[in-house]
């Protein structure tokens, strides 16, 4: 990678003044050789670092490398002086592989997936901010010069991630009044324009909302080549970065930090802030609505980090969803099954998405099995949070002739296991006066589903409601919820069976949404009962069936 050759950076400087200082002693016999020692040394350690960051920052992609390389090998000074560009861009400007690789990983870290950049140049920390953005994020990049976008835009095409960056052209004070006034706002900036209006671009973004709360503003050249503490330098840009410097520092709705990288990287993040009560704050109401109870933005109160949690039946379909819906808003899931195989394969799945996680083999119809997984997940994790009893069984007959053998075997599953793991979780739960159950029911606990004949699963199941009721009444007091979830007809491999596929039109004709649910229509419903925020939800038969129990 090409390095600059004109100092640009607080530590290019010091380089260059080390060099000077070197010559000078290397001319002067009297210099004793300790100084001139000590002085290589120095030098040694800031002329390394800038090439050490590079080799062991991850490499850029190839399309990044391209644009580089166009970019510093391109004669800017013929674009100005044929007319292309309005000022005369210096190829130093461009952000650079080490800087590129920060702007991505905050873009990453920050989740971000609606990027604003001011100032562009030919586009590589637009770039590298699009690649670590979602396939549906957005990256809006404001840029002066019209001739710099048709310069990027060949590579943009090439990245797969080049179509998420839209490039305005025109004055980017122009350009964020246009985003303010359509209500536009973004997760993450980056500002690396015309330094003097930094502090208007700062301001705006957070005076008209375009930056959401907890979301991140980036800042390039902050240190400016040292001139922003330098006492003797007076040039403009640079009393107009320290100015730009002091602001934010006093700025009580962020915080912020430069991170002394190339020419000085600000990261700044937007704080939810609390004017104080009795200041010139009109009638804001400071209480928990406005503040968010403990503090919390209500989607942090689904939020259940440090819970232990385990679903039954998650070796597939709805339990599986549950579990990894659990352990994707915190919590640590324990995959119950009867099949180890599948047991472990989920357990698996949610390793490697970081979820800490445990396979066990229990039968919820056998009470040892149940008693063993309930010890198991308190040996390994400690304790018990939240308790998902979703394994069912659904056999179908006309009821004339339901055995009393099917009768019991559904039973024994879906009432009888469900009973046995409330009450096993529930005794852990009590004790510690703190727990979340969530049972599966089933839409058939409120109508009777047809033409398919199932007596035995629609009546298990409004006593798996019934159950919920009473349980959850009766426990509530000691700090323990239980409430169910009623799912529609579910589209798992098993509709698509010989015997159900022709029921699936008939069923389509009942159900007013017009489609099956998916196992991921249920996800937020099982965290949103597993979390703080349905605190005051109990004995509650949550309804997910696309409106088919109206009809
Ligand atoms: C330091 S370079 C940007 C480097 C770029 N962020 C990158 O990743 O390589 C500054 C850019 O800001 C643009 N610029 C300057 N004044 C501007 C303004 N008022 N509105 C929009 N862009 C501006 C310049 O044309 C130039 O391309």
């Amino acid at each position: 990678m090409q390095t600059a050759k004109v100092s640009d950076t607080p530590v290019e400087f010091i380089v260059e003044h080390l060099l000077k200082a070197k010559e000078i002693a290397e001319n002067h016999a009297s210099i004793p050789v300790e100084l001139r020692d000590n002085l290589q040394k120095a030098l040694d350690i800031a002329s390394g670092l800038d090439e050490y960051l590079e080799q062991m920052s991850s490499k850029e992609s190839e399309p990044l490398t391209e644009l580089y390389r166009k970019s510093v090998s391109h004669d800017w000074n013929k674009v100005h002086a044929d007319g292309k560009t309005l000022f005369r861009l210096p190829v130093t400007c461009i952000t650079g592989q080490v800087e590129g690789q920060v702007l991505k990983m905050l873009v990453h870290m920050s989740k971000a997936k609606r990027v604003l950049e001011i100032g562009m140049f030919t586009g590589y920390g637009a770039l590298s901010m699009a690649e670590a953005l979602p396939e549906n994020g957005q990256l809006i990049a404001c840029e002066l010069e019209p001739y710099l976008k048709d310069f990027a835009q060949p590579i943009f095409d090439k990245s797969p991630h080049g179509k998420k960056i839209t490039v305005k052209t025109g004055p980017a004070m122009d350009t964020l009044k246009e985003l303010a006034a359509t209500g536009e706002q973004f997760d993450m900036v980056f500002i690396d324009a015309d330094k003097q209006n930094y502090i208007n671009y700062y301001k705006f973004l957070l005076d008209h909302n375009l930056l959401r709360i907890d979301g991140v503003i980036c800042v390039d050249n902050t240190l400016f080549k040292g001139r922003v503490y330098l006492k003797d330098s007076v040039d403009e840009m640079g009393k107009a970065l320290r100015d730009f410097n002091q602001f934010v520092t006093a700025d009580p709705r962020v915080e912020q930090v430069i991170i002394p990288l190339r020419d000085g990287l600000t990261i700044i993040r937007r704080v939810p802030y609390t004017p104080q009560p009795n200041s010139q704050s009109g009638t804001v109401t400071y209480d928990e609505v406005f503040r968010g109870v403990q503090g919390k933005p209500v989607l942090d109160r689904l939020r259940l980090d440090g819970k232990v949690a385990y679903v039954t039946g998650a070796g597939q379909g709805i339990g599986r969803a549950f579990a990894h819906a659990l352990g994707e808003a915190g919590a640590k899931v324990a995959i119950i099954d009867m099949d180890r195989g599948k047991a472990e394969d989920v357990a698996h799945e949610l390793t490697l998405k970081g979820i800490s996680s445990m396979a066990v083999v229990a039968d919820i119809s056998k009470p040892d099995d149940v008693q063993k997984m309930i010890d198991d997940i308190v040996t390994k994790w400690g304790t018990l949070h939240i308790a998902c009893n979703n394994a069912g069984i659904n056999k179908n007959s006309a009821s004339e002739e339901t055995s009393l053998e099917e009768w019991d075997q559904t039973f024994n599953v879906n009432l009888r296991g469900t009973f046995m793991c409330c009450q096993a979780a529930g005794r852990v739960m009590l004790k510690q006066g703190y727990g979340k159950i969530i049972n599966t029911a089933s839409m058939a606990s409120l109508i009777v589903p047809h033409p398919q004949k199932q007596l035995s699963y629609n009546t298990s199941k409004a006593g798996v409601v019934k159950l919920t009721q009473t349980l959850g009444t009766e426990w509530i007091d000691r700090g323990v919820r239980v409430n169910c979830i009623s799912p529609g007809i579910v589209d798992t491999p098993l509709i698509h069976s010989e015997s159900l596929e022709p029921l699936v039109q008939r069923w389509l004709s009942d159900i007013p949404a017009g489609r099956l649910a998916q196992v991921t229509d249920l996800q937020a419903a099982v965290v949103y009962l597993a979390s703080d925020a349905s605190d005051y939800m109990t004995g509650h038969n949550l309804v997910i069936e696309g409106g088919q129990s109206l009809w």
